[in-house]
C-alpha cells in the first residue's frame, strides 16, 4: 500500500513537471507569436511605402506639425517632376501647347534641384514657380495629355497635387495627412517599423523598394515571415491591344510597346510584371508558413479607368469577357487571376485579399483592422495558442 501511495505520488509529481514544462513552452511560443514580421513586397509604385504610413496613422501618432512641414519639399518636388514629365510628352504625345504657355512654363523645363522652385524666405513655393505650375495645369492639351498619361511616366498623385496647387502655393502652407499620402519618394533599401496593432501584438513591418534594382535585396529579409503583404497597382492593366496573355504556371509574358509600362524598363507592361512577380513569391519555398495578404491597390484609379471608356480592359487583356464598363465585373477579373495563380501553387493556403486605396483614411483603417484580426488570430490558431 505504502509502495503504491508513493509510485502514485511520483506520478504525479512526473506529470507536474511535464505540464509546467508544456506550459513553459506554450508560453515561449505565444511570446514568439505576439511579434509578426510582415514583408511588403510588390512592384515598384504599387502603394507599399503609403501601406505603412498609413499603418503608422493608425497604430501609432499622427504626424507632427513639424513633420507636416518637412514634408512641404517632396510635395513641391512631385510637383515639378510632374510638370517636366507632362511638358517633355506634348511632342510625342503630338499635343500642341500654345506658344505663351511654352514661354511661361520654359524655365520648368530646366529646373534641376527642387530649391530653386523654394522660397528661401518663408520655405514656401516660390510665386514664379506656383504661377508657371498653374498656367500648365490650365493649358489646353493638358487635360489630354492627363487622358493619355498611361503612354508616358506620370505620378498618380500629379492630379491630385495640380487640383491642390492654390493651398500648396500659400506662404503659409501646412501639408495635410492626405497630402502626406500622396506623396511619391522610390524607396531604396529596406526600412523596418514595429507597431503594435492588437493588444500585445506587434507587428515588425518591412518596407522595400519595388524597382527592379531593388529586388535583388528582397532575399535578405526572407527570413521567418509570418505575413506576407503584396501589394499590387490594380489600374497598371494596359490601354492598347497586345498579344494574348496566358495565366498559368507557365504562362506566357506579353510585352507590347505602347502600354502602361514600368518606369524602369518602358518595354515591360506593369501587369504583366505584377503577375509574374506574385507567381514567383507564390511558389516560393521561403513562405511557406507565411500567411499571404494580397492588397489589389489603387482601386480609386482603376474604377475611374473602367468608367472613362478610354481603357476598357478587354481590349488589353483578352481573357477578360465581361461587359465593358462594369467596374464589378473588372475587379472580380483581377482578384480571381491572381487568385487562380496563387492557388496553382497553394491550393491548400488561405489568402486573405482585398481591394484598397491607400491614400484614403477611412476605409485603409477598416481593411487594416479585419486583416490583423484575421491573419493574428489564424496565426495562433495555427500554432495551437488559442
Ligand atoms: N490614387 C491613388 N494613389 C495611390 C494609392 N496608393 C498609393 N498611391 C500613390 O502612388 C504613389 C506610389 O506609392 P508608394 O507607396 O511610394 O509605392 P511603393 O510601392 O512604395 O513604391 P517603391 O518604393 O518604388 O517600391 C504615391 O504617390 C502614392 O501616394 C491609391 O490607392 N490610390
Ligand atoms: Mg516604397
Amino acid at each position: 500500500m505504502g509502495c503504491s501511495q508513493s509510485v502514485d505520488a511520483a506520478a504525479a509529481a512526473d506529470t507536474r513537471v511535464s505540464q509546467a514544462i508544456e506550459e513553459e513552452l506554450k508560453r515561449a511560443r505565444r511570446e514568439e507569436a505576439m511579434e509578426t514580421k510582415c514583408l511588403l513586397l510588390g512592384p515598384g509604385e504599387s502603394g507599399k511605402s503609403t501601406i505603412v504610413k498609413q499603418m503608422r496613422l493608425v497604430y501609432s501618432s499622427p504626424y507632427t506639425t513639424a513633420e507636416l512641414l518637412s514634408f512641404r519639399e517632396t510635395i513641391f518636388s512631385n510637383l515639378l517632376q510632374s510638370a517636366q514629365s507632362l511638358l517633355s510628352s506634348f511632342s510625342a504625345l503630338k499635343i500642341r501647347l500654345p506658344a505663351d504657355v511654352k514661354e511661361e512654363t520654359r524655365w520648368l523645363r530646366e529646373v534641376d534641384e527642387t530649391e530653386e522652385v523654394v522660397d528661401p524666405e518663408t520655405g514656401g513655393l516660390r510665386s514664379e514657380a506656383a504661377q508657371a505650375l498653374g498656367r500648365l495645369w490650365e493649358a489646353e492639351g493638358t487635360k489630354e495629355a492627363m487622358r493619355r498619361s498611361a503612354e508616358f511616366q506620370l505620378n498618380d498623385s500629379a492630379e491630385y497635387f495640380f487640383t491642390h496647387l492654390a493651398r500648396i502655393a500659400s506662404p503659409s502652407y501646412l501639408p495635410t495627412e492626405e497630402d502626406v499620402l500622396r506623396t511619391r519618394v522610390r524607396s531604396i533599401g529596406v526600412v523596418e517599423q514595429t507597431f503594435e496593432v492588437l493588444k500585445g501584438r506587434k507587428l515588425r513591418v518591412v518596407d522595400v523598394g519595388g524597382q527592379r534594382s531593388e529586388r535583388k535585396k528582397w532575399v535578405h529579409q526572407f527570413e521567418n515571415i509570418g505575413m506576407l503583404l503584396y501589394a499590387l497597382s490594380c489600374p497598371s492593366f494596359p490601354e492598347q491591344p497586345r498579344p494574348t496573355l496566358i495565366v498559368g504556371r507557365r504562362f506566357v509574358v506579353a510585352v507590347s510597346e505602347y502600354n502602361q509600362t514600368l518606369f524602369e524598363d518602358s518595354r515591360q507592361n506593369r501587369l504583366d510584371e505584377s503577375l509574374e512577380l506574385w507567381e514567383m513569391i507564390s511558389a516560393s519555398r521561403w513562405f511557406r508558413r507565411s500567411t499571404f495578404v494580397l492588397f489589389l491597390n489603387k482601386t480609386d484609379i482603376f474604377e475611374r479607368k473602367i468608367l472613362s471608356g478610354f481603357a476598357p480592359l478587354a481590349a488589353s487583356v483578352p481573357n477578360y469577357r465581361g461587359p465593358p464598363s462594369n467596374v464589378a465585373a473588372a475587379k472580380s477579373y483581377m482578384l480571381d487571376t491572381f487568385t487562380a495563380l496563387y492557388k496553382q501553387h497553394t491550393p491548400e493556403r488561405a489568402l486573405f485579399a482585398h481591394f484598397t486605396q491607400a491614400t484614403d483614411k477611412v476605409s485603409t483603417q477598416v481593411v487594416l483592422g479585419a486583416v490583423m484580426t484575421g491573419v493574428l488570430t489564424s496565426t495562433l490558431q495555427e500554432m495551437g495558442l488559442l
